[in-house]
């Protein structure tokens, strides 16, 4: 179906609705839709988890969650109204059969026409059944939409995404499907295509014969917190390589759409990962590093190694952090680098993507003799969302020197305030049918197969060197020997900022 501006009424049924993504995320994230007239009243949401809970407990939790993340709120008893609860045994028959019953009762009481939300908020392995289980007890025989939304991880690798994929298909079309990746419903992932597309300064030079190299990096403060034993099976290649940094460099990569819809967008970012160069074997260690945290001070407080953490195993062998050398096979990009660095515990939580042009072939004016600083373009993903562009300009008052300056757009300076977090966004998206902002299994599949190579060898070789990086410092050396390898370095991710603006 073809999405609409229009909020058309929904029943949203979230599986794992006492989990903490559905406390933190999607109430907070519903209720700002509701705030904003973007959910209409013909709307209800049903609540699915384990735990026997009555509506009235289920509705104080949902306000609980709203208040603790807006404070105070006058119309907070009118959107809890909307809300009810089911407790569901994931395996059970019976408990659809009584799902069913609640969501045909909803779908009459607000006159929701039949449109239908699923959204599996839960464990991984839950997925194939629940899918399964809504189409054999009926849930998915609706008049009107319906609509799988899908939390990550999509499988552990290419063969588990693959059997998953299978499983939830026999209940969902592909145009049903919508694989949550939160990077792309933050506000500057989407406006990569935006600068790109809609700026004749960029897209002439977008290429290798202006382009030296681009660098996406990701970075945490926090440790794994309360996940470890989930990632210990996921480290951050699958993590964050598989999905998140990935996807902003297909949006980098690929070509403009010849539409703006969703087959189109989605086909190009498909054409530029099937054009990533596979890197395997013997060559991983040129291309690729691993880091795992080790213990370290952060603001004076004395912090523990990632073995140290809770359900981990103390001679885990989990990488934390993960470099990369990108090269994307294409004629635009043949012989650009596309450096990509992620990992947890490191200096400070910034997510940022540096393009940085080829130097001019001489340097005219000023001190001849002196290369001057490259240009770059800086896209500020988060915390500060802007762009920078970095330019030479004659330094006042002197006749000798060049200075770098910064021309700076920020988001909040020029919106007044900051913009809507990405699961509201991807929610409403999800509600008004539009699919562009979440991933085709084609591109999952080309994600998977890509850092399959990678983690088959990691996993197979123990890394001697665990720990190789402290808390707090932006990783091991070794990653930047990769750059100095190319004659290039890391662009420190913290005066690149968004600043004075
Ligand atoms: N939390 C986050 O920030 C993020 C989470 N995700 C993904 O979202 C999903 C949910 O994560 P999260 O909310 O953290 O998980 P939680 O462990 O906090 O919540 C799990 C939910 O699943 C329910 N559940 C567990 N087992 C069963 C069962 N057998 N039958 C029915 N319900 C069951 C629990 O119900 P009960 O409490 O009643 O047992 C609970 O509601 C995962 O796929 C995760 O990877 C993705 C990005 C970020
Ligand atoms: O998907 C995930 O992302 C978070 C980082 O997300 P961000 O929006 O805060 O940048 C990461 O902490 C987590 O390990 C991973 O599962």
């Amino acid at each position: 179906m073809e999405h609409t501006n229009e909020t058309p009424s929904s029943l949203i049924m979230i599986f794992g609705a006492t989990g903490d993504l559905a406390k933190r995320k999607l109430f907070p994230s519903l209720y700002h839709l509701y705030r904003k007239g973007k959910l209409t009243d013909h709307f209800a949401v049903v609540g699915v988890a384990r735990r026997p809970l009555s509506h009235e407990e289920f509705k104080e939790r949902v306000k609980d969650s709203v208040l603790t993340s807006i404070g105070e709120s006058t119309d907070i008893d009118d959107f809890i109204s909307h809300f009810y609860y089911q407790a569901n045994d994931v395996s059970d028959s019976d408990s659809y059969q009584e799902l069913r019953k609640l969501a045909a009762d909803l779908d009459e009481k607000y006159s929701i026409g039949g449109n239908r939300i699923f959204y599996l908020a839960m464990a991984p392995e839950f997925f194939g059944t629940i899918a399964e289980h809504l189409k054999s007890d009926g849930l998915t025989d609706t008049e009107g939409f319906k609509r799988l939304v899908i939390e990550k991880p999509f499988g552990h690798d290419l063969p588990s995404a693959q059997e998953l994929n299978d499983r939830i298909r026999t209940a969902f079309s592909e145009s049903e499907i919508y694989r949550i990746d939160h990077y792309l419903g933050k506000e500057m992932v989407q406006n990569i295509e935006v600068i790109r597309f809609s700026n004749a300064l960029f897209e002439p030079l977008w290429n290798n014969r202006y382009i030296s190299n681009i660098q996406v990096t990701s970075s945490e403060t926090l440790g794994v917190e309360e996940r470890g034993g989930y990632y210990e099976k996921s480290g951050a290649l699958r993590d964050m390589v598989q999905n998140h940094m990935l996807q902003m460099v297909a949006l980098l990569a690929m070509e403009p759409p010849i539409r703006l819809t969703t087959e189109e967008i989605r086909s190009e970012k498909v054409k530029a990962l099937r054009a990533l160069r596979p890197i395997e074997g013997e060559e991983i260690k040129d291309y690729f590093v691993r880091g795992q945290y080790g213990s370290g001070q952060v603001d004076g407080k004395e912090l523990p190694g990632y073995r140290e953490e809770h359900n981990v195993d103390e001679q885990s062998n989990t990488e934390t952090y993960v470099a990369g050398k990108l090269m994307i096979d294409n004629f635009r990009w043949a012989g650009v680098p596309f450096y990509i660095r992620t990992g947890k515990r490191m200096t400070a939580k910034s997510t940022k993507i540096v393009v940085q042009f080829k130097d001019i072939p001489m340097n005219l004016y000023y001190r001849k003799d002196e290369p001057l600083a490259p240009n770059l373009l800086v896209i500020h993903i988060q915390p500060e969302e802007g762009i920078t562009l970095h330019l030479n300009a004659k330094k006042s008052g002197q006749n000798t020197e060049a200075k770098t300056v910064k021309l700076n757009f920020s988001n909040k300076s020029v919106d007044g305030m900051n913009t809507p977090e990405a699961y509201e966004k991807l929610l409403f998206d999800c509600i008004r049918g539009d699919a562009t902002n979440f991933t085709h299994w084609d591109e999952v599949a080309l994600s998977w197969s890509f850092v399959d190579k990678i983690s088959e060898i990691w996993e197979s070789t123990k890394e001697t060197e665990f720990p190789n990086y402290e808390s707090g410092t932006m990783g091991p050396r070794e990653a930047d020997e990769m750059l100095a390898k190319d004659g290039f370095f890391w662009w420190p991710v913290a005066n690149l900022e968004v600043d004075n603006c």
